[in-house]
């Protein structure tokens, strides 16, 4: 099952505010009127600097928080409200399951598949995240990263439609952190839809169908990956000759619609027009015989995206402080 092929939005947020204590001077807004719609069957990340409002919005679509303005819809319901339609269609991994340390892995699974409707067996939801051989281990003997794999099994314990996962591999290792990849797509190719908040713009870049980056409790660039990183400059970067002998009076020729950076012999060109500015600079090194050491060019990568739109929001925003982790 595609995205395309069940196109009706999942979870819908219009006008989405919400506000930390009081209202007045002394309260905080940290979601200021966000708009979301997530579509069945794809994987949608929420990625932002530290503090933006990511958990803050999850947990409103989660219904774990009521909203201070604004509307939310996740299957057609209100989620705090109608949870009781909601909460048996949907997995939550937030980012602390905070189960009890002396019970084991496999009690504390028991346990709540005793609360959930329709659950799989402990075993089938362990063995999806790789904790089977730990399940008679006590939670609090286990690593961060079994932990974070443990509040997984637990939110897929009742075969959601709709999983929410805040952060889903922080702390994870390689492996661990490829093996969700590949069982957050499976899910999704079995028609799951998927929520994710993420630092790691690798894992936006190989999960997401489409993403949204928040800053300051608002969304500033949407769409899917080729959507949010075109119309950012491509970068060009070798390394010249030394200036000597043949290559004595070396220069570059001008590169239209390009801006060139040195670095001693290390040449950094970005450009919105890759394959002109390219077969220009390889037409002048083809005609002076320069060899360009270390050639490479490429498209504007999410991280670079993701920098440049944390930057932008945040000289329109300069109140707010944000690390572009
Ligand atoms: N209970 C609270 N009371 C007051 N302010 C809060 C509370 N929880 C969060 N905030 C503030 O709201 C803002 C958004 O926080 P939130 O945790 O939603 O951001 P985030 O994007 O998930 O951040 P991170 O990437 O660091 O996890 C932050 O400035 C935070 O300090």
């Amino acid at each position: 099952m595609t995205a395309t092929s069940h196109p009706e939005p999942v979870v819908e947020a219009a006008g989405l505010h919400r506000r930390y204590g009081p209202a007045g001077d002394t309260g905080f807004d940290a979601v200021r009127g966000l708009d979301l719609a997530v579509r069945r069957g794809e994987v949608f990340a929420l990625l932002g600097t530290n503090g933006a409002g990511k958990t803050s919005t999850m947990e409103l679509i989660e219904g774990l928080a009521v909203p201070t303005g604004g509307s939310v819809r996740v299957l057609g319901h209100d989620p705090y409200r109608d949870r009781a339609a909601v909460r048996p269609r949907i997995g939550i991994m937030l980012q602390e399951g905070g189960f009890p340390g002396d019970l084991t892995v496999a009690e504390t699974g028991r346990g709540w598949a005793g609360l959930t409707s329709g659950a799989r067996s402990v075993d089938e939801a362990l063995d999806l995240v790789g904790l089977r051989g730990r399940r008679a281990v006590r939670v609090k003997q286990l690593s961060g990263g079994e932990r974070r794999r443990l509040d997984l099994a637990i939110a897929l314990l009742g075969r959601p439609e709709v999983l929410f996962l805040d952060e889903p591999s922080t702390g994870l290792d390689p492996e661990a952190r490829a093996a969700v990849w590949r069982l957050v797509c499976a899910l999704r190719d079995e028609g799951t839809t998927v929520v994710l908040t993420t630092h790691y713009l690798e894992e936006a870049e190989e999960l997401a169908d489409r993403l949204a980056i928040m800053h300051a409790g608002r969304i500033v660039a949407t769409g899917t990956v080729a959507e949010v990183i075109a119309h950012r400059p491509a970068r060009i970067t070798f390394e010249l000759p030394e200036r000597s002998g043949p290559y004595r009076t070396l220069a570059l020729p001008p590169l239209p619609a390009a801006e060139v950076t040195a670095d001693g012999r290390r040449i950094t060109v970005r450009t919105d027009a890759l394959q002109d500015t390219l077969t220009e600079l390889l037409g002048w090194a083809a005609r002076h015989d320069v060899r360009l050491d270390a050639l490479d060019a490429r498209s504007a990568s999410l991280e670079e995206a993701f920098l440049a739109i944390a930057a932008e929001a945040a000289a329109a925003t300069p109140e707010t402080i944000g690390s572009t982790r």
